[in-house]
C-alpha cells in the first residue's frame, strides 16, 4: 500500500508530522527522495507535488493520498473517495478583483478574463452561474495579473488575507473552502491496510485538544467526583495496590478547555494527587 504525500511547500511538514504522530515513522526518506519506507513493511510513501497527488492516486501510482481539497477538486478525479478531513491547510479559494476597479460582482465578469492556478474549478464556478469568462491559467503570482492587464479578476487561495490586501484586491465571492484530506482510490478503499492507516490518522486527530486526567479518590467520595467529570464515556475506576481499599484511582479523558474547571471541581469533591497528561492517540 502506497500513500502519496506533498514533497515540498507548506503541506509537506505538517503531513510528515502527522504520519509520525500516527506511528507511521518514515525510514530511508532523505530529502529529494521519491519514495520512503515506513516502520510498517506494508506501507510506503511517495513524495509528489500537492497538485499531482489526486492524479497519482487515481492512476494507481499510489493507493492513498494526502493533499488539499482544492487540489482534489481541480484534478477532477472521479474514482477516489475521501476518507478523512485532516483539518489543517485551511484556506479559501476566492474570486477577487482590484479594490478600486469596475468589477464588483460575479456577473461583471461576463466577457472578462480571470487568471488562476485552478482553471477547472474556476470554469465550473462560472458555468454554474451561466457565465463563461476567458480563463487564463498561471502557475504563480496570480495576484499580480490584474495590475499588469493580463486579467480583470483572479481566483486564488487566501487564508490570512495578507496577500490580497498587499495587492489591493477585494474578495467578490468564495469559490470553495479547503483543508487537507486523506483519500483513497475507490477500488481499494475498503482494504484492511487502508482502513488501518485511516484509523491511525483519525486517532491523532481524536487526541488533539484532549487531556488525560488521573487522580486518587476516597471510595466514599467516588460518586461526587464522578458527577463533576465531563466528557468521553464514564471515567475508569481502579483499585490502588496496597491502597488499603480506602482510595481508588480515577482516570478520564477530558476536553482541554474543560481541564481547568474540572481540576477545581474534582479537588473540591475530594480527589487528590491529580495528574494531567497529553494524549498521543485515541482510538474510539
Ligand atoms: N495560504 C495558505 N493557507 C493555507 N493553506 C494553503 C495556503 N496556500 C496553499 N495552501 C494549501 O496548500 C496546498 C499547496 O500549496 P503550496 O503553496 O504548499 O504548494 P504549491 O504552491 O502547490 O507548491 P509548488 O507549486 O511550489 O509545488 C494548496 O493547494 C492549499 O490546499
Ligand atoms: O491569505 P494569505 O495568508 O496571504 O495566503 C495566500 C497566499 O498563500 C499562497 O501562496 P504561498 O505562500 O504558498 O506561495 P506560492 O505562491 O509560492 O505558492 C497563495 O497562493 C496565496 O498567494
Ligand atoms: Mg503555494
Amino acid at each position: 500500500m502506497r500513500i502519496a504525500v506533498p514533497n515540498k511547500g507548506r503541506l509537506h511538514e505538517p503531513t510528515i508530522d502527522l504520519l509520525e504522530r500516527a506511528g507511521l515513522h518514515l525510514e530511508n526518506g532523505a530529502d529529494r527522495q521519491l519514495y520512503a519506507d515506513t516502520v510498517d513493511p506494508d506501507v510506503s510513501v511517495l513524495f509528489a507535488r500537492a497538485a499531482d497527488i489526486p492524479e497519482y492516486v487515481a492512476d494507481g501510482a499510489a493507493d492513498m493520498g494526502i493533499t488539499g481539497y482544492d487540489q482534489v477538486r481541480e484534478a477532477q478525479v472521479t474514482d477516489v473517495a475521501e476518507l478523512l478531513d485532516l483539518e489543517f491547510g485551511r484556506c479559501r479559494l476566492v474570486l477577487a478583483a482590484p479594490e478600486d476597479g469596475s468589477i464588483t460582482s460575479v456577473a461583471d465578469l461576463a466577457g472578462g478574463t480571470v487568471a488562476t492556478e485552478f482553471p477547472n474549478v474556476t470554469r465550473e464556478f462560472f458555468a454554474e452561474r451561466g457565465l463563461e469568462p476567458n480563463v487564463v491559467e498561471v502557475t504563480g503570482a496570480t495576484e499580480l495579473t490584474p495590475h499588469v492587464e493580463i486579467s480583470d479578476a483572479i481566483v486564488d487561495i487566501t487564508s490570512t488575507g495578507t496577500t490580497l490586501k498587499m495587492n489591493r484586491l477585494g474578495i467578490i465571492e468564495e469559490v470553495l473552502s479547503s483543508s487537507v484530506r486523506l483519500f483513497a482510490r475507490e477500488d481499494v478503499r475498503e482494504e484492511p491496510k487502508i482502513q488501518e492507516v485511516r484509523t491511525a490518522l483519525a486517532s491523532v486527530k481524536q487526541a488533539e485538544g484532549k487531556r488525560y486526567l488521573m487522580m486518587n479518590v476516597p471510595e466514599d467520595r467516588l460518586d461526587d467526583v464522578r458527577d463533576v467529570i465531563p466528557g468521553l464515556g464514564g471515567p475508569t475506576v481502579m483499585d490502588i495496590a496496597n491502597g488499603g481499599g480506602e482510595k481508588v484511582a480515577v482516570h478520564a479523558v477530558v476536553d482541554e478547555r474543560a481541564v481547568f474547571e474540572t481540576i477545581t471541581d474534582v479537588k473540591q469533591a475530594g480527589a487528590s494527587d491529580i495528574l494531567v497528561t497529553e494524549i498521543e492517540r485515541l482510538v474510539e
